[in-house]
């Protein structure tokens, strides 16, 4: 097995990116990381306070009323330094928030911003896991990882640094113990890395395989293989155990060598304070005063509670690279800032004509081709069908032509290529409806109404009478405000198309391309929508897919897709509006 033994470019890459994320959490970091560095110099102060104050009761011989402004002092100083510590978590808490907020809206909206067709997008369930587990991770990081190694790594030098004056041997002790601590802590743990960057593929592995089934969960049970799923989840989910296992044997084995050092230090001070008050050890050119003792036991474990602070939080540090190294390999180089995303705001204007040069599309792997160099022409308000044997690149080729698939050659809409339209103005002037229109969990007004945001009760009803939508609405519960299941459950898959039809009439768009929009319908109403949608397509441009000659008559021209290549089809016309 090979282990990790050097710091890899992956995570260099990792603590870079961790270090630009940290400037998003602004003033709050810096006041997580002081505040408890200046609760560690009040410590200095109260715990001479109180060996001054037991010194002078036991040596001294002060009595109670003379010690009463010290111990307040005390009680004071443990006040401040408790209201410093909750402060600095308090400060810690809201810039962890801060950068994770910000980061998942970069995320969320470069996600959104690449082509759904983009052949590099991550399967759902791994985006989510990257999205909102893997930034989730980031929290320790920089809610408590950050402050504690700034205390780990300033405080025992500090404390050391004054000790050694007051008493040369116990300085020395402490200056040359505490940094061996994580030298050892990081030898122990030098696969931590390794292990951590496991952990979280498996996490990744098991989220996607969970969602993926869930999406299927019908197909597996039309063909019983439950059982199997149910196994397949198991054994991911032991991976991911083994893997969760390793990583704690690690934090555990580094915890333990932390508290033996620490021990042995505090040990070493409290046999060397107790040989020479008895005499025993004479390291010390001046006597050793009960306070002075006192101080110096009291500082021996707070020297090493830096240290003991940063080893419980030093996986934090290990996972926030991994989950970074996991968020990049699924969505690509964390995002500087996040995307501007603009809700389109449908535009009416003139029907846009289309015109096709030499235009060569491939499948989204890049694989195979799918239209060869293929030309083509739609004058402005034509209605064109598209028709060929499945498979053949119809959906292909509409897609292309709303700008989701990468195409060589020319494709124009109204003169211009479609590379030069904005995003926004290409979704403002267009309307593509797939082949597998999705709808969302809500209800079917709603729906309906995702095609122009703000459309009032009496539009979007009419694009559900326009739709046929209106008719088997007027049966349901709740009429338009019947809720629908994810992926339209509760509805049949010609109702559920019908639905999405629904939203061409909320948009005024110039260029409508329908994938197949009437291919869960009976002839009769396949013969009302179509006459519908022509109805309204009156004066816009329109090309629909389909496999449906009776539909292809009712356009004013059709082409038919085959061998990669478009012929011209010369299909007797039905009269407009007549089926
Ligand atoms: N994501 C993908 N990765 C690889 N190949 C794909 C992908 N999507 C589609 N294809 C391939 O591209 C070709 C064209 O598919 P397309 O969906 O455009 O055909 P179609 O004519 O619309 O078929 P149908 O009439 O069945 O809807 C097919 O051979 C298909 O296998």
């Amino acid at each position: 097995m090979t282990k990790k033994t050097n710091v890899t470019p992956q995570d260099k890459a990792a603590g870079k990116a961790l270090a630009r994320l940290q400037r998003d959490g602004g003033r709050a970091i810096w006041f997580a990381i002081a505040l408890p560095l200046l609760s560690g110099g009040l410590l200095v102060w109260q715990a001479s306070t109180l060996a001054h104050i037991i010194g002078q009761a036991i040596e001294g011989g002060e009595t109670l009323p003379l010690l009463l402004p010290a111990l307040g002092l005390v009680l004071a100083l443990l006040t401040v330094r408790s209201g410093l510590s909750a402060l600095g978590d308090w400060f810690g808490t809201l810039a962890a928030e801060t950068i994770k907020r910000n980061l998942r809206e970069a995320l969320f909206s470069t996600l959104l911003a690449r082509s759904p067709r983009d052949q590099n997008l991550p399967p759902s369930g791994a985006a989510v896991t990257a999205i909102v587990d893997q930034v989730e991770a980031l929290d320790g990081y920089f809610a408590r990882y950050l402050p504690a190694s700034a205390q780990a790594a300033l405080l025992p030098l500090v404390f050391g640094a004054i000790i050694l004056p007051l008493d040369w041997v116990a300085g020395l002790l402490f200056l040359f113990s505490a940094p061996l601590i994580p030298a050892f802590m990081a030898l122990v743990g030098w696969g931590a890395q390794a292990a951590t960057d496991r952990q979280a593929q498996a996490l990744t592995r098991l989220t996607g395989r969970f969602a993926d089934r869930l999406r299927g969960l019908l197909t597996l049970k039309l063909f019983g293989r439950e059982a199997a799923e149910i196994e397949g989840i198991v054994s991911a989910s032991e991976a991911l155990r083994r893997r969760t296992l390793s990583v704690l044997a690690i934090a555990f084995l580094s915890s333990a060598v932390l508290e033996f050092f620490a021990a042995l230090g505090v040990a070493g001070v409290a046999l060397y304070l107790g040989l020479t008050f008895i005499d025993y050890l004479h390291l010390r050119t001046s006597p050793l005063t009960l306070e002075l003792a006192l101080f110096l036991l009291l500082m021996a474990p707070e020297v090493y509670n830096p240290l003991r602070l940063l080893a419980a939080h030093y996986h934090d540090r290990a996972s926030a690279r991994a989950a970074i190294a996991e968020i990049e390999r699924q969505l690509g180089e964390l995002p500087h800032a996040a995307t501007p995303l603009a809700d389109v705001v449908p535009r009416g204007g003139r029907a846009l004509g289309l015109a096709l040069c030499d235009v060569t599309l491939r499948t989204p792997d890049g694989q195979r081709l799918v239209l060869d160099r293929i030309c083509c022409h739609v004058a402005p308000g034509q209605h064109a069908a598209l028709l060929g044997p499945s498979g053949q690149g119809k959906s292909t080729l509409l897609e292309a032509i709303a700008g989701l698939r990468s195409s060589a050659g020319e494709i124009c809409l109204d003169g211009v290529g479609i590379k030069a339209w904005s995003e926004q103005d290409l979704r403002a002037r267009t309307f593509l409806m797939t082949q597998k229109p999705k709808l969302l969990h809500a209800s079917i007004a709603e729906n309906i109404a995702l095609a122009r945001p703000g459309a009032s009760r009496r539009e979007i009803e009419t694009a559900a009478e326009r739709a046929g939508v209106a008719r088997f609405a007027a049966a349901l519960p709740a009429g338009l405000d019947t809720p629908i299941g994810e992926d339209g459950i509760g509805l049949s898959g010609g109702q559920a198309q019908r639905v999405a039809l629904g939203r061409l009439f909320l948009r005024d768009a110039g260029l409508i391309l329908l994938d197949e929009p009437t291919a869960h319908l009976d002839a009769e109403l396949e013969a009302e929508l179509i006459g519908s949608i022509l109805d309204y397509a009156r004066g816009r441009t329109l090309i629909i897919a389909t496999h449906s000659l009776v539909v292809a008559r009712r356009l004013d021209k059709a082409w038919r897709i085959a061998g990669q290549s478009l012929h011209p089809l010369a299909l007797p016309q039905a009269r407009k509006g007549v089926a």
